[in-house]
Formats: C-alpha cells, sequence, structure tokens
C-alpha cells in the first residue's frame, strides 16, 4: 500500500536537510541536485534555445538558481541572472554554488522580464523572514507584471512556506518544483493558488530522516485512511453498524439534520435515527422513509434517549438553535461519552465560553467542524488559538485545548488531532460552499464513527469523500446531491 504523503514546514525541513548532511551527502551536493530539478523542470516550460531569466535571492534559494543557471546556459539556452543584493553577501552553499555560474551577474533590478521566454523564481524559499518590501517586491511585481511563466524554486516568492500566506506581494507561478515533500503553503491557501502544478523532486533525503523530522503532517489522501474504513463482512447485520443520532431543529428548522442523517445512512451507518423536538415531529415524519424518527424534548429528552447505549454516535448543531439549551444538550452527549461530531450552532453557542470545553471531549471520539467564523466566535478570547499565522497551528492548539479533533473547514479544510497529527485537504471545489453542505459533512463523519472508525481516521475520510463527491458533480451541485453522490465514491474508494 502507498504510504501517506507527509507534508513538513520549514523548520522540520531544515532538520531533515541537517541530518542528511550529517549522514554525509554534502550540503552543496544536496543544491546541485536541487539545481538541476530546477533545470530539468524548466525544460519541459522552454523550447531548445529559448531565453531564460533567473532571478536569484541572497539564501540558499538563490543557490539553486545559480546552479540552474549553469546548467541551463549548458544545454544551450540563451540564459541571465540577476541577483538580489550584491554577490558579497553570498554565503556558504550559495556562494560554492555562484562560482560554477560563469555568466554575468546582473542586479535583479536591471533585468528586464518581458523578454523572458521562462523566467525562474529563485529570490526566496523556506527562509523568507518578512515582508517584501524595497528591491524584492519590485522585482515581483515586475515578474508578474511581464506575463512570461515563471518556474517559482521550492515555493512562489512572498508566500510563507508554513502558513501558505502573501508576505506583501507573491510571484504567481505557473509551476512549481520543491524538493523532498511539499510544504504546508503548497497546500493551504492562498499560497497553493499562486504555485500552479506542484512538482516534488527527490534529492536524496531519505524517507526515514524525513518521517523523523516531520511524521505528523498529512496531505489528505486515501492512503492516510483507507485501511479504517469499514468493510462490512459477510455476516454483518445493521446493529455491527452503529446507530447514529442527529438531533433536529425546531418545526422551521429541521432540513439540516434530515442531510446530516441521510449522510450518516449513505455512508453506512447501520441505523440513523432523527431525534426531533415534539412540534417538528409531523414535518420530520413527512420528509423520511429509511431514517427512523423519535420525539426528544431537549436535553432531558436526550438523556433519556441516551440511555439506550445503541445510539453510538451523535451529530449535535446544524440548525439547533444558539442558546443555552443547546449548550446543556451538548454537555448531556459529552457525559454519555458517545462518538460526537459538533458543529454551527452547538459551536456558536459556546461563543466566548470556549473555557467550558476546555479538556472536555478528551473521554470519548469527538469531532468539531467549524468554519472560520465559528472557530474565530468559539475560540474569542483566546488569542494563542486563534493569532497564529499558520490555519495549522490554530487548528492544532483548538485540538489540545478541546481534546477534541478539529475540522476546520474552507477551500484548504485542516483537520487536526489531539495528540498533534494534522492533515490538509485538497481535493475540494468552490462548489461545495452551499446551504446544508457542511450539515452533510458532519453526518458523514458522524456515520464514519458509528461503525467504529477511530475520530482523527473519521474526520479525514469524512472531508475527503465530502469533497470529492462535491467535485464529481461540479456546477449546480445542492446539499442534497451530496449523499446520493456519496455511493460512487466509495465504490471507487473500496475497490
Ligand atoms: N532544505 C533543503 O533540504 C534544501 C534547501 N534548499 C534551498 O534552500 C532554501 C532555503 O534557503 P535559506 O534558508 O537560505 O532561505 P532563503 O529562502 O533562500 O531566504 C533567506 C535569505 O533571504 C533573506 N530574506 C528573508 N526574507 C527577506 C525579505 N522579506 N526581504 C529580503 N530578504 C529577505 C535572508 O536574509 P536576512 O533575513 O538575513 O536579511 C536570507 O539571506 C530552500 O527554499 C531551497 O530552495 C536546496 O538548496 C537544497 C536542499
Ligand atoms: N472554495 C471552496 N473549496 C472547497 N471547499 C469549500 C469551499 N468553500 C466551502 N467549502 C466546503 O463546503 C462546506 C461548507 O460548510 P459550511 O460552511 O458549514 O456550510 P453550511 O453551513 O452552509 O452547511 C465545508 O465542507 C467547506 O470545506
Ligand atoms: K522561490
Amino acid at each position: 500500500m502507498t504510504a501517506p504523503e507527509l507534508v513538513l514546514t520549514s523548520s522540520e525541513m531544515r532538520q531533515a536537510d541537517r541530518a542528511t548532511i550529517e549522514n554525509g551527502i554534502p550540503g552543496i551536493e544536496l543544491m546541485r541536485r536541487a539545481g538541476r530539478a530546477v533545470a530539468d523542470s524548466a525544460e519541459k516550460l522552454a523550447a531548445p534555445g529559448d531565453r531564460i531569466i533567473v532571478a536569484a535571492g541572497p539564501g540558499q534559494n538563490g543557490g539553486d538558481g545559480f546552479i540552474a543557471a549553469a546548467l541551463l546556459f549548458d544545454r544551450g539556452y540563451q540564459v541571465s541572472l540577476g541577483l538580489l543584493g550584491t554577490p558579497d553577501r553570498l554565503a556558504g552553499d550559495a556562494a560554492e554554488a555562484a562560482k560554477g555560474w560563469y555568466g554575468k551577474v546582473e542586479r535583479v533590478e536591471d533585468l528586464s522580464f518581458h523578454g523572458a521566454d521562462l523566467i525562474i523564481d529563485a529570490l526566496f524559499g523556506t527562509g523568507l523572514a518578512r515582508d517584501l518590501e524595497g528591491a524584492a517586491r519590485l522585482a515581483v511585481e515586475r515578474m508578474n507584471a511581464s506575463g512570461r511563466p515563471i518556474l517559482a524554486v521550492d515555493l512562489p516568492s512572498g508566500i510563507d512556506g508554513d502558513s501558505g500566506a502573501v508576505r506583501g506581494v507573491a510571484v504567481k507561478a505557473t509551476r512549481t518544483v520543491t524538493f523532498a515533500v511539499r510544504k504546508p503553503c503548497h497546500l493551504l491557501m492562498p499560497g497553493r493558488a499562486y504555485c500552479g502544478p506542484v512538482e516534488v523532486a527527490d534529492i536524496g533525503i531519505g524517507g526515514d530522516t524525513l518521517e523523523a523530522k516531520g511524521g505528523t503532517l498529512f496531505a489528505n489522501h486515501a492512503t492516510l485512511w483507507t485501511h479504517a474504513l469499514p468493510r462490512p463482512g459477510l455476516s454483518s447485520h445493521k446493529y455491527e453498524r452503529g446507530h447514529t443520532l442527529v438531533a433536529s431543529g425546531g418545526a422551521t428548522r429541521t432540513g439540516a439534520a434530515r442531510l446530516a442523517a441521510r449522510a450518516a445512512l449513505r455512508i453506512g451507518s447501520g441505523l440513523v435515527t432523527v431525534a426531533s423536538p415534539p412540534e417538528a415531529l409531523g414535518v420530520n415524519a413527512a420528509h423520511l422513509t429509511a431514517i427512523m424518527l423519535r420525539g426528544c424534548d431537549g436535553p432531558e429528552g436526550l438523556n433519556t434517549m441516551l440511555q439506550d447505549q445503541r445510539f453510538n454516535s451523535l451529530v449535535l448543531g446544524p440548525a439547533l438553535g444558539i442558546h443555552a439549551g443547546t449548550r446543556a444538550m451538548v454537555a448531556v452527549a459529552v457525559h454519555a461519552r458517545r462518538s460526537l461530531v459538533l458543529d454551527a450552532d452547538a459551536l456558536t453557542s459556546f461563543e466566548g465560553l470556549a473555557t467550558e470545553l476546555h479538556g472536555a471531549f478528551r473521554h470519548a471520539p469527538s469531532v468539531l467542524t467549524p468554519h472560520d467564523g465559528e472557530f474565530n466566535r468559539l475560540f474569542k478570547g483566546h488569542p494563542d488559538l486563534v493569532d497564529p499565522a499558520s490555519k495549522i497551528e490554530r487548528v492544532r492548539r483548538a485540538a489540545a485545548y478541546t481534546g477534541a479533533v478539529v475540522v476546520l473547514k474552507g477551500a484548504d479544510t485542516v483537520i487536526a488531532a489531539p495528540d498533534g497529527r494534522a492533515a490538509i485537504n485538497e481535493n475540494g471545489t468552490p462548489y461545495l460552499a452551499t446551504a446544508g453542505s457542511g450539515d452533510t459533512l458532519c453526518g458523514l463523519i458522524a456515520g464514519l464513527m458509528a461503525q467504529g472508525v477511530p475520530a482523527f481516521e473519521a474526520a479525514c475520510a469524512g472531508v475527503w469523500i465530502h469533497a470529492e463527491a462535491g467535485a464529481s458533480f461540479g456546477p449546480g451541485l445542492i446539499a442534497e446531491d451530496l449523499a446520493e453522490l456519496v455511493p460512487g465514491v466509495l465504490r471507487d474508494l473500496l475497490r
């Protein structure tokens, strides 16, 4: 089976780099391999003899640029190179690499990018330390304005490697070639949108080293969780496949719960029940067939229902109402120690009250699924959770704080577990931004947990399957479609 795809932060990558050097591959050799990968990648974007302009920065990213420039010159291209700063500032391997470039070292300010068939952006990589200003900023703006194809070395200059944020201004790359593994900025927004297709070049940093220095952050693909997906055996009966309970809102707010319930059933929960306030029983009954329905009056009603141990997975939040009653229902669910997914109103009801959720979810598999707005409302007053620039860091901290797996939704949904594991999702589509889409996601995750899938794997699988279903449909997608598309996605996964 293919291993999960590791993603390393800038500092983890530096450690892997150092360990590789200590194990006997000199830094300059790693840089030569990186530069060769850049040259090889450039050839895919250029025609023989094309004019290639390299913009090199003052660090090792610039060093990669010098190596690539020399190789491309040897391969018959017309190559010019401009440096940001002066050659005497180059140090270490970058200074060594610069010695292999026999052409003129121009000032990056003097380069005319309009004349290029291809630009190689080797200004900054993982060492970017602050916003771009002055000559650096101007160089990036001029590259972008040229309209010429740009190959980014490691990452587009101006993008923060760990957060994917734009530090003032950033190169809009046509393609990016990175080394050993992808970095967070290749998957997180807005960085992902600046990279173009990302090529990962093997420069001889071993899998064991990458695993040892990273090992907790992944791209969210099936390789991460497919082993945990339920596969019913020949003699399985529905009671072995779990019973998901979804709490419904009042008479005019019932659709969200039914969307979640339908998704839980489609993902394989053996039974699904909607727990409905008495006044909404009629509306719910008119719309449910395979899904069961029970009257449930607030927190006490939920408490009574949960005496039945067969309800092993719960969804609370979609259209439940923002008030103390919802908080009380969450308390009942937490006390009952069932698998739990909390979304929407169940999260917003704790606005400003996040301390009540501190460590609350440690004792049972639990998943919180906020979007940015819900996340910021829930954790406002906790700058350590809302302020970090990196979405991965925010989600990891929220997971550690609450004891739940946290799914921070968006175009770059990040899933993190209290133990530090995290995954970034990238197979979504903007068509998923439609009313009720999040409710469906809750149901998928709860339905997987009902079948015994651990919380982190259930959250990662739920997010991926949800996104895959949405992407397979495309324009015109509405939330009702999503659950119906799940069987097709599952069929491919379980094949
Ligand atoms: N890891 C690996 O396995 C391998 C890594 N390799 C390559 O190394 C790259 C990382 O190299 P790196 O650490 O030297 O950092 P890099 O991105 O060149 O930038 C640092 C320089 O920029 C400067 N600077 C920073 N911000 C600035 C700003 N806003 N405006 C202006 N200046 C600014 C900063 O100067 P200072 O902050 O000191 O003023 C420093 O001089 C990596 O991306 C990959 O391409 C490969 O060669 C081989 C294998
Ligand atoms: N641009 C996008 N690309 C990919 N997925 C997206 C995008 N925008 C939203 N989504 C996904 O759509 C879903 C929307 O959920 P949510 O915001 O809770 O909506 P609702 O409350 O209407 O159900 C989330 O799973 C989110 O990750
Ligand atoms: K770069």
